[in-house]
């Protein structure tokens, strides 16, 4: 069973595809510009590409021809949760109930959604920050909590967008390991510019090059 994927965005000079065995973690690299979070927003579904398809093992998440016509399927049904680029954090919502969002409105009740958003919070070493309000974090402790966010929601696929560039060095490491742990037996694509990060958190390499693109696999 894999994720796979064709995603085609010709305005964006974008034609990539692959197939990861689920459970593994793909690293996609390339320079700037290049189209590596238009790959995460299709997969995510926050950007319609004209062509092209994606599926979870047997489930479609789109699945369109070349005039456009198939299947779609909207951002909330994929199981597949986007860490975006800035962590995208409610400003009115503390560390806490940010994180407990997924669970709540996966009908989880808000005990149980605050629960496991302490849980959450406590395996990223990000309990502290609980009660306070995202503007109050650093970089990298608003990270900590976006990643705590996306993992609550129990992705099937979690996507990552440069998941350590607003972290500092000494912070890196720490978090660059706590990334190795949770992404365990995930299926999970992880956007990097540095080798070291793709080299410690990625099984397989998609390295987009100018379209149409390269691959290659280690
Ligand atoms: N919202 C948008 N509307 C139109 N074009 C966009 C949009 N976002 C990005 N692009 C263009 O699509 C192309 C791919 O951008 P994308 O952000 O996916 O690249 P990237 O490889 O992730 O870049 P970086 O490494 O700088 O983050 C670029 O030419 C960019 O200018």
């Amino acid at each position: 069973m894999t994720l796979s994927f064709r995603v085609r965005v010709e305005d964006r000079g974008v034609d990539v595809a692959h197939d990861l065995p689920l459970g593994r973690t793909l690293g996609i690299v390339g320079p700037n510009g290049i189209g590596k979070s238009t790959v995460l927003e299709v997969l995510a579904g926050l950007l319609a590409p004209p062509s092209g398809h994606a599926r979870v093992g047997p489930r479609v998440l789109f699945d369109l021809d070349d005039d456009g016509r198939g299947q779609w399927v909207p951002p909330h049904q994929r199981g597949v949760t986007l860490m975006a680029q800035r962590p995208l954090l409610f400003p009115h919502l503390s560390v806490l109930d940010n994180v407990a969002f997924g669970p709540r409105s996966q009908g989880a009740s808000r005990k149980a959604a605050r629960e496991a958003a302490g849980d959450w919070l406590a395996r990223l070493d990000a309990d502290r920050f609980a009660a306070r309000r995202p503007d109050s974090l650093s970089g990298g402790q608003a990270q900590r909590v976006a990643l705590a966010r996306a993992l609550a929601a129990e992705p099937e696929v979690l996507l990552l967008d440069e998941p350590l560039a607003p972290v500092d060095i000494e912070g890196k490491a720490d978090l660059r390991r706590l990334l190795v742990d949770v992404l365990g037996e995930r299926t999970a694509v992880v956007v990097s510019h540095d080798p070291w990060d793709v080299q410690a958190l990625a099984d397989e390499v998609l390295e987009m090059g100018p379209f149409p693109n390269s691959r290659k696999s280690n």
